[in-house]
C-alpha cells in the first residue's frame, strides 16, 4: 500500500543540544544531527542504521516531537511538524506514535494492561469507558493476547509480551508512522522473530509506515523497503533496502556490512584473517572541514579533506554522500553545509 507522495519529508533537518555550564547558563551547541534529508511514503518502512551515537534516536525523537528540530523542515502529510517544536497538537500526535527499545522500562509498572493500552484513547478520544474496554480487547487480540490480561500489570509478562503490550497501545489510535526505536534489541532471538512477524503483519493489514532504527542491518534489510545510513549525524548513504544491503556504495554501510557476522564458517574465518591484514582504523572522529568518514575511509582522497561531498545518485536507487560516485550527478547538496536555525 506504498503511494509515491511522502508521508514524512524530512529536508536539511538539524538536531542540536546545549551543555549546561555549572552557573546553568548555556554552553556549546553539539549538533547531532547535521543536516539530514529522509522521506517515508505511506506503508512504507525505512531502516535507520549507524553506530551508536551516530544521531538515529536524535532524529527520532525529534518526529516524536519530543525535541525540537534547531534547522530545516519535517512535513507531515500537510503538517509542519519542525515549525511546532514539542507542541504537537492532538491530532498530529495520534498519528505518530513510538515502541521503544526497553519494554522493562517502558511501560508503567502501577498501571494495568487494560490502563496501558486504552492511555492514549483516553487523552485524544471522546470514547466512554465501556468502549475503550471493547476496543483493548480488540487490541490485545491484534498482538496475540486476549481479555484475561486486561487485569494483570506489566511485571506478569515476559518480555516478548510486555512489547506485545507496547505495539498494543500504539496502534490503538490507528496511527499512521510509528517510530520503532531498537524495538527488539531487549528480546532473546526467537522472541524477536514472533515481534517482527507481528509487526509485518499489522504493518500490512493497516498500511501503517514505521522509521525503525537498529544496530542489527541484517534485521533492518529483512523489515525494510528502504535503508538509511547514519554517520557522526550526517545521512551518508538511502536507497532500497535490497540494493544498500548487497550493493553498499559508501564505505561507511560497507564497513557496517562487514561487521555483521557470517553463517558460512569458512567464509568468516577468511573476513577475520583479510581484517587482520588490513591496517589499523582510527576510531570516530569529527572533522571540522570535508568528509566526516575521511579518517576511516580505505579510500579516502585529498578533496575529502577540504570539502563535503553531495549525494550522489547511485546505480540501482538512492544516494550516497561519497566522492567515489562523483562520475554521477548530485542529486542533494552536501549535508552540514547549511546553517542550523
Ligand atoms: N539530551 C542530550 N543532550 C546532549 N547530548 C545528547 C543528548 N541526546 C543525545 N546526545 C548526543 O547526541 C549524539 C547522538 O545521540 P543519539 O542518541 O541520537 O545517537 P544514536 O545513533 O541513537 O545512538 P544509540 O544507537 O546509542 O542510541 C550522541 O553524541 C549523544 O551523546
Amino acid at each position: 500500500m506504498v503511494t509515491d507522495r511522502p508521508l514524512l519529508e524530512i529536508n536539511d533537518l538539524w538536531v542540536t543540544y546545549w551543555g549546561r555550564s555549572l552557573l546553568g547558563l548555556s554552553g556549546r551547541p553539539f549538533h547531532a544531527v547535521k543536516g539530514a534529508n529522509l522521506s517515508i511514503r505511506p506503508g512504507e518502512t525505512l531502516g535507520l542504521v549507524g553506530e551508536s551515537g551516530s544521531g538515529k534516536s536524535s532524529i527520532a525523537n525529534t518526529v516524536l516531537g519530543l525535541v525540537p528540530a534547531a534547522g530545516g523542515s519535517m512535513r507531515f502529510g500537510d503538517e509542519d511538524l519542525a515549525g511546532m517544536g514539542t507542541r504537537y497538537p492532538s491530532n498530529v500526535r495520534k498519528q505518530i506514535q513510538a515502541v521503544f527499545q526497553d519494554p522493562y522500562s517502558s511501560l508503567n509498572p502501577s498501571m494495568t494492561v487494560e490502563e496501558i493500552v486504552t492511555e492514549p484513547l483516553r487523552v485524544h478520544t471522546t470514547m466512554g469507558r465501556s468502549e475503550r474496554r471493547q476496543r483493548a480487547v480488540e487490541l490485545l487480540e491484534l498482538v496475540s493476547l486476549s481479555r484475561e490480561h486486561l487485569e494483570r500489570h506489566p511485571h506478569q509478562f515476559s518480555g516478548g509480551q510486555r512489547q506485545r503490550i507496547a505495539i498494543a497501545s500504539a496502534l490503538a489510535l490507528q496511527p499512521r508512522l510509528i517510530v520503532l526505536d531498537e524495538p527488539v534489541s531487549a528480546l532473546d532471538v526467537s522472541t524477536q522473530n514472533q515481534i517482527i512477524n507481528l509487526l509485518y503483519e499489522r504493518r500490512d493489514a493497516l498500511g501503517i509506515a514505521y522509521l525503525l532504527i537498529a544496530h542489527d542491518l541484517a534485521l533492518v534489510h529483512h523489515i525494510s523497503d528502504r535503508i538509511a545510513v547514519m554517520y557522526l549525524g550526517h545521512i551518508v548513504e538511502e536507497g532500497p533496502s535490497d540494493r544498500v544491503y548487497r550493493r553498499p556504495a559508501h564505505p561507511y554501510t560497507k564497513a557496517l556490512l562487514d561487521a555483521v557476522p557470517l553463517l558460512d564458517p569458512q567464509a568468516q574465518r577468511a573476513r577475520r584473517a583479510a581484517r587482520k591484514a588490513a591496517p589499523a582504523i582510527d576510531a570516530p572522529r569529527v572533522s571540522t572541514t570535508g568528509c566526516p568518514y575521511q579518517n576511516r575511509c580505505p579510500h579516502v582522497m585529498p578533496r575529502c579533506q577540504t570539502e563535503m561531498p553531495p549525494a550522489y545518485a547511485v546505480d540501482g536507487g538512492g544516494t550516497a554522500s561519497c566522492f567515489l560516485h562523483a562520475d554521477r550527478p548530485a542529486v542533494l547538496p552536501a549535508s552540514g553545509t547549511g546553517k542550523a536555525a
